[in-house]
């Protein structure tokens, strides 16, 4: 596996933010590999730029410097419409705040990426159905996202990342909000995906036992990723 062609490749990132005036390094020169299949925690103290390298990962914001590369490509050539190609091929991302479309049932949220890739809506909605049902969320399939729990829109945000069977996995603190028992199952989720399709992870998490279910842990501090 160490032969194959990362799925996640970054060479010498470095991104900032102006604050006020007030300049704040939060990646430097960081340099991050994830191989195809492998599971990554990554761990830091709040403010310590986790939320900031998975936006970056997912091609939504710029580095100040360096490279990043998604499945083989450069981030940096690309622009809103290829990266927009290249996340809905490649990626899936749960963000810390969801971002579901509120006019939109939860069966909709999650067949969204697969009208975006082509399919038809027939077969998008039985196989945003049969993700919904995986997450536990069957009987809530026409609930809009207002009329959700956070846990459950948390796990509608989930389906939705995982509906296209990504190479990658991008994920925000995604059982953050779940109880115990409905975390396992998401973990369990996530590792089925990952032996079934190889599917990579890069899980940001504050959870020790979280961390402890994936390949390998890194420790986000001072603008760099040390193993822990
Ligand atoms: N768009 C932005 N503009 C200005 N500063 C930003 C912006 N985004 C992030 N920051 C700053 O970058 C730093 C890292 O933020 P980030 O959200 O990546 O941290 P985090 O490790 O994910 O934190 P948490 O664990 O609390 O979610 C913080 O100091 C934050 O204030």
């Amino acid at each position: 596996m160490s032969d194959a062609q990362p799925v996640i490749a970054c060479q010498g990132v470095r991104k900032g933010f102006n604050e006020a005036g007030l300049a704040v390094n939060v990646l430097q020169d960081l340099d991050f590999r994830v191989a195809q299949g492998e599971q990554v925690a990554i761990l830091g103290r709040s403010g310590s730029g986790k939320s900031t390298l998975l936006q970056l990962l997912g091609g939504l914001e710029d580095p100040d410097a360096g490279t990043i590369e998604v499945d083989g490509v450069a981030l940096n050539g690309l622009g809103a419409v290829g990266r927009g190609r290249l996340r809905n091929r490649a990626l899936g991302f749960v963000y810390q705040f969801h971002h579901l479309l509120g006019e939109f049932s939860a069966m909709e949220n999650v067949a969204m990426p697969l009208l975006i890739r082509g399919l038809r809506a027939s077969e998008a909605q039985s196989q945003a159905e049969a993700m919904l049902d995986q997450v536990g969320l069957s009987a809530r399939w026409a609930h809009k996202p207002a009329e959700l729990s956070g846990g459950e829109r948390q796990r509608v945000a989930i389906a939705r990342a995982l509906v296209t069977t990504p190479r990658c996995l991008l994920a925000d603190e995604p059982t953050g909000n779940l109880d115990g028992q409905t975390a396992e199952s998401i973990l369990a989720l996530f590792q089925s995906l990952n032996r079934a399709n190889g599917t990579s992870v890069v899980l940001v998490t504050h959870d020790l036992d979280v961390a402890g279910r994936m390949d390998r842990r890194l420790n986000l501090s001072d603008g760099v990723l040390q193993p822990l």
